[in-house]
């Protein structure tokens, strides 16, 4: 089985091709296989996020469709860090460079866009549909929709705004000591506990600091993963409730400088003329590895007679890090 090794923003995937397997991996195998290679211990070179399963399309504008697969084995309905490097695949492997990329719930649009930085692959991609229903979300806090209200159980202080990108995300403007602080690993990993009763499916818990007028940093525990560098449909979910909430809503259209713990991306929030939102995605989309695995023993966790065969982008990626940093 061949395998790549990907991330946006440091959020990190194994990308599967499902055509090149040769035969159809099962639902059980799938999940198996996420939760073996994406160990963080015992997993695949360090493991990761998540897989990213492509499968086929037949339709011409549609190049594939994309399934995501995180580290704990769920299923999450998108993934904007790697829908870029999904993106990106399709991209190259159909040399095309504007298609739709399917998604659980809807075909997105995606696209080639200019590099970052020297040598850092760099793909735009649409993050819709938008909702704050509480159905969406399967939330409940007694409310319909959450816009910066406080949920005493969580927390006396914070303020929360809960928005499905259509994966749930639960957004919180924080100053920069609660940014670092341990306050969101409290309360991420109780609503992704399996058992709470405000959000019994589990959300995506991100804590944002605004920099300036156009740059915020978010800080992100994901469902099913834990932390991560980063989380691409969290940073667009943060980017449309900071639009909403922070600007008075002069920031559409307008370019975000999103920084995270593991780089840097953009975002533009658009409002449609029906008055529904979407926003753009932009950012790195790095192979860092091909790779071959036996699919059975990968299953086993065995991964001794793995290869792994670097690909030198990742050096680009640091270089445009450090410079960010600077
Ligand atoms: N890292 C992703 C989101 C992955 C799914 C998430 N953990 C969920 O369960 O909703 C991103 O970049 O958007």
């Amino acid at each position: 089985m061949e395998l790549i090794k990907v991330h946006g923003s440091g959020n990190d995937f194994f990308i599967l091709d499902q055509e090149k397997l040769g035969r159809k991996i099962s639902e059980t195998e799938l999940k198996r296989l996420a939760i073996k290679v994406c160990d963080r211990k015992h997993g695949f070179h360090g493991g990761a996020d998540g897989i990213l399963c492509v499968l086929p399309e037949t339709r011409d504008d549609v190049l594939g469709r994309m399934r995501v697969i995180n580290a704990d084995g769920s299923e999450a309905s998108m993934c904007g860090n790697g829908l870029r490097t999904v993106a990106r695949y399709l991209s190259e492997k159909n040399g095309k460079k504007s298609f739709k990329v399917a998604t659980m719930y809807a075909d997105l649009e995606v696209e080639q866009a200019n590099e970052l930085a020297p040598g850092v692959k760099t793909f735009s991609v649409e993050i819709s549909p938008v909702s704050f229903s509480a159905d969406d979300l399967k939330m409940h806090v007694g409310k319909e929709e959450l816009h910066e209200d406080k949920l005493e159980m969580l927390s006396g202080e914070l303020k929360f705004s809960a928005v499905a990108v259509p994966n749930p995300h639960l957004i919180s403007f924080v100053d920069h000591e609660t940014l670092v602080s341990e306050d969101l690993g409290r309360i991420a990993s109780y609503l992704n506990d399996g058992k709470n009763a405000l959000f019994p499916d589990g959300v995506n818990v991100s804590f944002v600091e605004i920099l300036s007028e156009n740059e915020i940093f978010v800080r992100t525990y994901e469902r099913g993963v834990g932390y991560t560098n980063a989380c691409g449909t969290a940073m667009s979910a943060s980017s449309l409730i900071y639009v909403l909430e922070k600007t008075d809503g002069k920031g559409f259209e307008k370019t975000l400088s999103v920084k995270n713990p593991g780089g840097m991306v953009k975002t533009i929030v658009h409002r449609k003329e029906d008055g529904n939102y979407f926003m753009s995605l932009i950012g790195n989309g790095t192979f860092v590895a091909k790779c071959t695995v036996s699919l059975d023993e990968a299953l086993l966790g065995d991964f001794s007679a793995a290869t792994w065969e670097e690909t030198g982008e990742q050096a680009s990626y640091e270089k445009f890090v450090k410079k960010i940093c600077e």
